[in-house]
């Protein structure tokens, strides 16, 4: 539904987005992960008419430019601060955007507004700012919602409420653009990430992609790692060898012990391990396109 071709954003004679190409399907939640300043919030502004650009953008066929918005009337958005009318309540500032009144009391109560939808919007502390701009975000039944960092200041609750809220909208065929640098809530719930760094791609894969996330491994240190790495490839089982280190998979972890123990080969340490999505975005980042944990 969204599809953006080699775009390339410059601010003054800095190069911000060099040549970005992705889409965003119908019902995908997409999130967007990347070091501070890779251009995540330049690319959401990009799209929503607010920056300069060459390349192409479209939402389901229709481009978007400089002089043609019309499309974005179909898109939710909060990017950096929510724009708030703070003498306004919390219910003004919704009716300012809403077409739909019974759809904007939905969202109140699905976002569990009510207590202080009627204060003045200044007196909202941050938290309540942030679940009001989401609010803003969702109204009338946007096509693609665009959101930088919705987490920002949310308690646990709100945060649980917003997640399971986004994988509600995207079942219900809702496409979601998300940049978090919380990366275990993101994980939560996208279906694609986006990593970027220095305004390029560095990989753009769907989650199931990602197969060696949580996967359990084991890392051997015996007294003699090379007869040792030679003794457990001889017998089948793959390893990869990290410094002294041989990593091998959960499943052969009984089998190795057994062979090293055999052959006299005494074991110094056996330990666990599990890649979490953070270690590998951290590992995407520093090699620049090569998964060192992709096959
Ligand atoms: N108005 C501007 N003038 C000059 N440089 C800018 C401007 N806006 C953004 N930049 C530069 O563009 C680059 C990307 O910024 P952007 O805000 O898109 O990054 P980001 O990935 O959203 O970062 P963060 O995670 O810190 O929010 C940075 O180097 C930033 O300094």
């Amino acid at each position: 539904m969204l599809e953006v071709n080699n775009l390339n954003v410059d601010i003054g004679r800095k190069k911000i987005i060099k040549n970005i190409t992705f889409k965003v399907k119908t019902g995908a939640i997409v999130g967007l992960i990347g070091p501070n300043g890779a251009g995540k919030t330049t690319i959401m502004k990009t799209i929503l008419g607010l920056t300069k650009f060459t390349g192409q953008i479209s939402m389901d066929n229709h481009p978007i430019t400089e002089s043609n918005h019309k499309i974005l009337s179909e898109v939710g958005a909060l990017i950096e601060n929510p724009a708030i009318y703070p003498f306004l309540t919390g219910l003004q500032n919704l009716k300012l955007y809403s077409h739909d009144k019974n759809n904007m009391q939905q969202i109140v109560i699905q976002l569990g507004l009510e207590k202080y939808i009627e204060d003045l919007a200044k007196n909202y502390s941050l938290g309540m700012k942030q679940k009001l701009g989401i609010a803003i975000a969702l109204l009338n039944q946007p096509k693609l919602v665009i959101l930088d960092e919705p987490m920002n200041g949310l308690d646990i609750e709100a945060t649980i409420l917003v997640r399971k809220l986004i994988q509600q909208y995207a079942r219900s065929g809702t496409s979601f653009l998300i940049s978090s640098h919380i990366l275990g809530e993101l994980q939560k719930i996208m279906s694609e990430a986006i990593i970027i760094n220095e305004g390029k791609v560095v990989v753009n894969r769907a989650m199931s992609r990602f197969q060696r996330i949580n996967h359990q491994h084991y890392q051997i240190l015996s007294e003699n790692p090379k007869i040792a790495s030679d003794l457990l490839a001889k017998n089948n089982i793959q390893i990869k060898k990290s410094g002294n280190y041989l990593c091998i998979d959960a499943k052969d972890v009984f089998l190795a012990e057994d062979l090293l123990y055999k052959n006299n080969l005494r074991l110094l340490e056996l330990l666990s391990k599990k890649i979490d999505f953070e270690q590998v975005v951290v590992s995407l980042l520093k090699n620049q396109e090569r998964d060192i944990y992709e096959e």
